[in-house]
């Protein structure tokens, strides 16, 4: 398969990027002039994109790639790869569930409990010498508290799980109430916020998914509620997020992910009531070596005229 070009547009944990090298004719395209210096001397030799949760094939990009056959993608979220483009042309695309899902909802269940016990502005507390002054103030209680999820895929239905082991009674929006879930349903996100202690986003974004938090959600939500986004920062509408939470209008939020990541509204950085993460929801060890392992398990299945592990489009 050495002959076989693989173009690679994100960067990548070195584990996958060396087997990568190694299997295949491997080319980086990491920013425009990149690609465009790749595309010019190498289109017509590449069979395969891999990309991630930031970098994946848009129509331009499997426009200029005549033998293109498969876009496989180191991320659960497929967001970044015209779908509709692919399904099209006949394109494979692969992405990396389930080796992910305990990691991200485990990292949820943490930012709740960051939030509400204001973990990290503890810690700045004891590190800045504060203690020695006087006690940390009082925090809010976590068990017990309802949850509303958006999207109750494997994410979300391992969030409700582990949220569950807490006392925390569940509910939640999707587009079709599930069922097989004994879960409290609400046809809409407003309701959901409204009868809800924290609200968690884990739906994929898609064009209906995108600001699915916005104003009137933030004000459900209310002066009392918590917002946790460990979705995409696209689900979120940012401008309306930052007064809220300036303006003492929602109660605080966790986010793992932003709109425009890496940067990060600068008017949160002073506020206690907001945990701040880049984008680590799967960012560990183990569970991206078994991400590498199903993308590297895919393409493989796929030049080998295999079925693939776990195929999208
Ligand atoms: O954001 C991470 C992913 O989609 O895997």
């Amino acid at each position: 398969m050495g002959s076989i070009g693989v173009l690679l547009v994100a960067q990548v944990i070195p584990y996958l990027e060396q087997e990568l090298d190694k299997r295949y004719k491997l080319f980086r395209a990491y920013d425009q002039p990149q690609t465009a210096q790749v595309l010019s001397q190498h289109a017509s030799s590449i069979r395969a994109v891999v990309g991630n949760s930031n970098a994946g094939a848009d129509a331009e990009l499997i426009e200029a790639l005549p033998k293109l056959e498969i876009v496989s993608s180191f991320s659960v979220g497929v967001d970044r790869i015209d779908l509709d483009r692919c399904k099209e042309k006949g394109i494979r695309v692969t992405n990396t569930p389930d080796v992910l899902t305990d990691e991200v909802a485990d990292l949820a269940i943490g930012l709740m409990l960051a939030l509400l016990r204001r973990i990290c502005e503890c810690d700045r507390y004891v590190r800045s010498g504060k203690w020695k002054k006087g006690d940390y103030k009082l925090t809010t209680k976590f068990s017990g508290k309802t949850v509303g999820i958006i999207g109750l895929g494997r994410i979300g239905q391992a969030i409700a799980k582990r949220a569950e082991g807490f006392n925390c009674p569940i509910c939640y929006y999707s587009r079709t109430q599930k069922r097989d879930s004994n879960y409290k349903y609400y046809p809409s996100v407003v309701e959901l916020a409204s009868n809800c202690d924290i609200l968690v986003v884990a739906c994929p974004l898609t064009e209906e998914t995108h600001h699915i938090i916005n104003r009137e959600v933030i004000n459900a939500l209310g002066p009392k509620g918590y917002l946790i986004n460990i979705g995409r920062g696209k689900h979120v509408d940012e401008a309306e997020l930052v007064p809220a939470l300036l303006e003492g209008r929602l109660g605080g939020a966790g986010l793992d992910v932003f709109e425009n990541e890496p940067t990060v509204p600068e008017e949160l950085f002073g506020l206690e009531n907001v945990v701040l993460l880049p984008h680590v929801g799967s960012g560990t060890i183990e569970t991206r070596t078994a991400m590498a392992d199903l993308v590297l398990g895919n393409l493989d299945a796929h030049f080998l005229g295999n079925p693939l592990l776990t195929p999208l489009v």
